[in-house]
């Protein structure tokens, strides 16, 4: 069958006009309803009578309250779902749809045309659909199959079919621009134009041209755990933000966008990817990042190191012995090994090394933590370690009650009476009267007993105290932490494997967090501690996290990810080619992961089809990397990658600089100059300050910026650019193994084009593209 633009166009423009009519009847509706919820807010407190006389007067004003706010609720859920179904109603008018499946389904007489966009949209009698939504089950099909038979899962059952033609249309503000028969195409034109064009500020949903094996992901429906591993470029954070997209669709009667956390790597990459979700017409999930949370867990006991700090020092320092306990460090504390230390070493707290703080008030010791380890460790063995903290807690609560009646006779208290103000003598009667059951009208009667009146004051300076004690604050939790690091302790015993300069990595945290600092490799095994201590604090309400960039993540916070959540399932994404973190750097895959559900709780899916980058720029990247022959480029033409060897810092600036007009020229909007580390970055960004609206990008970035960018490696990653600079190739910056992972981040960042500079001798990481003429030596001076 050819292809009959004039017949699509008629098709399209009847589409079009339910659309319109559609849009006009929300425009109404939603107009209507935000008119009720003025109203309601309006009238809110005129339907209510507030009326606390009585038992029953308070309970009917409840109950009057409740049945307003209620109203006010329906009101506003109304107006927001019109509203958003006319947003994604005006987004439909520019593209209905994007895809055609002519389907029939085993047993049925015709093929039916089934149409394919962001939404679903019935006729004006709501009988017959006249667009699918990609999410739908018969959607799939459109994904998954060539012509030929095919078959697609409903919630009753499996359909079978057969699939005669699939066809891809590009449709711009109500034109029919063209129509491809994919079943017969080879290449895929609507990829090749959507990845031939320059990169947005944010990021783009791709429902047009999913590929089956992201598809799997977007619809993989069992068990607790999927891992996507996945080549750089190969649509893993996309494949991520279209499965929440679907799940919210799947799910819309039990999950909401709030019980979906997306974890992203930083604020920059939260800010690029938030628009995909509400393009397809869905609210945007909550996005976190690992260390915010840290923060907020830790932040008023520690000064906490941010990951970017840590990696910072690992890429700047010169090589010390010092700079070596450091890395050892890290890489054994995000171990396994020292995950089950940990938990053996909780074990043991039960039968001893429980420490506690002192109990001081006005600078004496009330009680001292080592009478409490007594007291704590008298309980019988057969109470559980939670009963035995509340006990102590209780018992604690008592001691601080009798330690205020003693207390109240002191000079100080009678010195704090008399000089109590007038204002705060009053406050005090008031309290006191009350609390001896006088009625308002009698209170000017009563007459402060000063004993009452001491005890009043002592038990308020004791609050500050007994809230520390509520919220166990009287656990020495840092001396517990450190206590695995003294080396007369018997933890020893528990590590399978001593690391290398265990000496000194056990001095070194002690040093560290007797200043109060915690390091990044140190603060989730010492939350996770403290959890384990305390019991977790969890999060049912939450039904699924999504963890970005995986491979930047340890063991112990997976664990600790899984305790926090327990209702949730989890979808995991990375790359170990592009694992830049020290703790990361000798991992290569995510069997380990597969340990946290249980391999019948998880998945794993990969992606070796990398599309980002034209073919030029796969093939030079993947022979960066050990296991790079099995990444397959997306066919995708482009010039050559380019290295220029330059001989000093004003010739290299120079040359950049010309570089970056020759790209202007060209009409590369974004164009990014990756820098090894924030240091670099920022000499980088000084001495070419010079190029028109240069903008430097640093860790505390809230957004993506588009044009010309500065950029330390670690930053760039997740994100991409038409054009990329490489500051400095050489051997004297990228001149070790372990920056392997982390020069391929920096490389696969571009869309369109390379160019790498180095000063004097290149990089040995570039040895084999070189030798092999996939990266072309531009110029020698
Ligand atoms: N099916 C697709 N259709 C259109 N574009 C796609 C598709 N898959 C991926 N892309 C594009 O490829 C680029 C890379 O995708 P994405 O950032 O999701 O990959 P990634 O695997 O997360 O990469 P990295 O690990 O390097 O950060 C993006 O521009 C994305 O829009």
């Amino acid at each position: 069958m050819t292809i009959n633009l004039q017949h699509e166009q008629k098709h399209l423009d009847a589409v079009l006009k339910t659309i319109t009519a559609e849009i006009d009847k929300l425009h109404d509706e939603t107009t209507k309803r935000k008119n009720e919820v003025i109203t309601t807010r309006k009238h809110f407190w005129d339907e209510v009578k507030i009326n606390t006389d009585t038992f029953d007067d308070y309970l009917e004003t409840i109950i009057g309250l409740r049945q307003e706010a209620q109203a006010l609720s329906v009101s506003q859920s109304s107006h927001r779902h019109a509203s958003n179904r006319l947003s994604t109603l005006k987004r439909m008018e520019k593209v209905p749809y994007f895809g055609r499946i002519d389907f029939k389904e085993d047993g049925t007489g015709d093929y039916e045309r089934i149409y394919i966009g962001i939404s679903s949209l019935s006729d004006k009698d709501g009988e017959d659909f006249l667009i699918y939504d990609w999410r739908a089950p018969i959607s799939s099909v459109y994904y998954d199959y060539p012509p030929g038979t095919a078959h697609y899962v409903t919630p009753s059952g499996v359909i079978h079919g057969h699939l005669e033609k699939k066809y891809q249309y590009i449709i711009r503000d109500g034109n029919v621009d063209a129509m491809f028969d994919t079943s017969l195409t080879i290449g895929d034109e609507i990829l090749q134009q959507v990845l031939g064009k320059g990169t947005n500020k944010q990021m783009q949903s791709i429902v047009a041209t999913i590929q089956h094996e992201q598809n799997m992901i977007i619809r993989h429906d069992q068990g607790r755990l999927l891992i996507v591993h996945g080549a750089a470029g190969s649509g893993k954070t996309s494949a991520a933000l279209q499965r929440i997209a679907y799940l919210l669709y799947k799910y819309r009667e039990h999950i909401t966008a709030e019980q979906i956390i997306l974890f992203s790597p930083n604020s920059m990459f939260s800010s690029y990817v938030s628009n995909v979700l509400p393009e397809l017409g869905e609210e945007n999930m909550q996005q976190v990042t690992f260390q915010e949370y840290l923060y907020h867990r830790l932040g008023e006991e520690f000064d906490i190191e941010h990951p970017y700090e840590q990696l910072e020092y690992i890429l700047t320092s010169s090589k010390t012995p010092l700079l070596q306990t450091r890395k050892e460090s890290i890489q054994f504390k995000a171990s396994t090994d020292f995950f089950q230390t940990i938990q053996a070493y909780r074990k043991s707290l039960e039968y001893s090394g429980m420490l506690f703080l002192d109990i001081t008030f006005r600078n004496q010791t009330i009680i001292n933590g080592q009478q409490l380890s007594e007291e704590f460790y008298s309980y019988d063995e057969s109470t559980s370690f939670s009963h035995k903290l509340e006990k102590l807690q209780n018992w604690l609560t008592k001691e601080i009650k009798a330690f205020q009646k003693r207390e109240r006779h002191q000079a100080w208290v009678q010195e704090e009476m008399e000089l109590l103000s007038e204002e705060d003598y009053h406050k005090a009667r008031i309290l006191l009267a009350k609390k001896r059951g006088y009625q308002k009208e009698e209170i000017a009667d009563y007459e402060v007993e000063p004993t009452a009146l001491a005890y009043l004051i002592v038990h308020q300076r004791l609050k500050p105290l007994r809230n520390q004690i509520h919220l166990f604050e009287f656990i020495d939790f840092k001396g517990i932490y450190t206590q695995i690091f003294s080396t007369s302790n018997k933890i020893e015993q528990w590590i399978s494997k001593k690391p290398l300069l265990w000496d000194q990595i056990c001095q070194s945290t002690i040093d560290q967090i007797n200043a109060h600092k915690l390091n990044y490799e140190d603060a989730t095994p010492f939350l996770l501690l403290k959890e384990m201590i305390l019991g977790f604090q969890t999060n049912r309400s939450i039904k699924h996290i999504v963890i970005d960039e995986a491979q930047d993540y340890s063991p112990f916070q997976f664990e600790f990810l899984k305790r926090l959540f327990p209702a949730a399932r989890m979808t995991v994404l990375g790359d170990f080619n592009q694992a830049i973190f020290t703790h990361a750097r000798v991992s290569s895959d995510f069997n380990t992961l597969s340990n946290l559900y249980g391999p019948e709780q998880t998945a794993l899916i990969e992606l070796t089809r990398s599309y980002r980058s034209t073919k030029p720029i796969i093939e030079f990247t993947r022979r960066l990397v050990e296991n790079g022959k099995d990444i397959i480029p997306f066919n995708r033409d482009g010039d050559q990658p380019a290295l220029s060897l330059v001989q000093s810092f004003d010739e290299q600036l120079e040359a950049i600089t010309t570089k970056v007009l020759q790209w202007q020229d060209q009409g590369y909007q974004s164009i990014a100059i990756i820098c090894k580390s924030a240091e670099e970055s920022m000499k980088a960004f000084q001495a070419l300050s010079h190029i028109q609206d240069i903008k430097l990008l640093k860790s505390s970035s809230l957004e993506y910026e588009q044009g010309i960018v500065v950029v330390p490696s670690y930053l760039s990653k997740g994100i991409e650019f038409d054009a990329v600079i490489v500051f400095d190739a050489s051997n004297e910056v990228y001149g070790e193994e372990s920056l392997r992972r982390l020069f391929y981040t920096v490389c696969t960042r571009a869309m369109h084009q390379i160019h790498l500079f180095s000063k004097g001798k290149p990089s040995f990481l570039l040895n084999k593209p070189l030798e092999e003429k996939v990266i072309q030596l531009s110029n020698q001076s």
